[in-house]
């Protein structure tokens, strides 16, 4: 899958491109990674990408045409790259406190693209006209107010490359199913066995794999109910998980 990202600090994303399964996807090219500066697309000795806002206020606007520039140049290289452009495989994706939230199901149907153009603001945003012209998809992690889009865009990229089907191992997918579903994820546990005498819950140790399949569904619902009530009424669980609820009240 292919990614560009747009940004006037395209040193921030070592973050995600030498570390862990991201790093590792990016280095076995089974997701590559296009940092593009807008800096390097102005004509001007100060190598300008913000100006002063019209109608005044405080802080700085991005300017439209080295951004535009920017965002030519990564389509030429999604094109390149053999992405469908024209047909919106690669969008121009916007992060910013104004888009849609990013969800797991969002996430989940992101692989089924050839590519995306992630466009990083800095100051107080990005000229609107800009935006208007290309920007495909506005998406946010939050409800909250960041200094930039680049911890956004990394964020978006990693819950994406972790389910592109050659990085994702077999045995999590299969965890990943269960917690695509609506249900926050059951409790995990590891060496030792006695942690300040907390012990291990014995299903885990049985070997078991019907029952601790049980256990850990029924963790995630009971964790679910607790704390993301609004998750719990939208769930539907599959015929198998609608057995195992009736036991819930037998839930240690
Ligand atoms: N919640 C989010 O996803 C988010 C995204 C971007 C952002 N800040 C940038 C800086 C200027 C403008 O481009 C937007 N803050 C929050």
């Amino acid at each position: 899958m292919f990614f560009a990202v747009i940004s006037i600090f395209p040193e921030m994303f070592c973050a995600i491109s030498d570390y862990g399964v991201v790093g590792r996807a990016l280095k076995n090219q089974q997701a590559t990674l296009q940092l593009i500066n807008p800096r390097d697309f102005t004509n001007d000795n100060y190598r300008r990408i913000d100006e002063r806002p019209f109608g005044g206020g405080p802080g700085m606007v991005m300017m439209a045409q080295p951004l535009e520039k920017a965002i030519l140049y990564a389509k030429e290289l999604a094109l390149a790259a053999g992405c469908d452009v024209a047909g919106g495989g690669c969008p121009v994706v916007y992060l910013s406190p104004q888009g849609r939230t990013l969800t797991e199901s969002m996430v989940a149907d992101m692989p089924k693209l050839d590519g995306m153009i992630l466009l990083c603001g800095r100051y107080e945003g990005i000229d609107e006209r800009l935006l208007q012209r290309y920007v495909e998809l506005e998406i946010s992690i939050g409800d909250y107010v960041l200094t930039g889009g680049e911890l956004p865009a990394m964020v978006l990229m990693d819950s994406v490359i972790r389910r592109l089907p050659a990085v994702m191992s077999d045995e999590a997918s299969a965890q990943q199913d269960s917690f695509v579903d609506g249900l926050l994820d059951c409790p995990h546990y590891t060496k030792p066995l006695d942690f300040h005498g907390d012990m291990v819950p014995e299903v885990l140790l049985s070997g078991h794999h019907a029952n601790i399949a049980k256990w850990r569904f029924l963790q995630q619902v009971k964790r679910t109910q607790l704390r993301r009530p609004d998750l719990w009424r939208a769930f539907v669980p599959t015929k198998q998980q609608a057995k195992w609820l009736k036991d819930l009240e037998s839930l240690d």
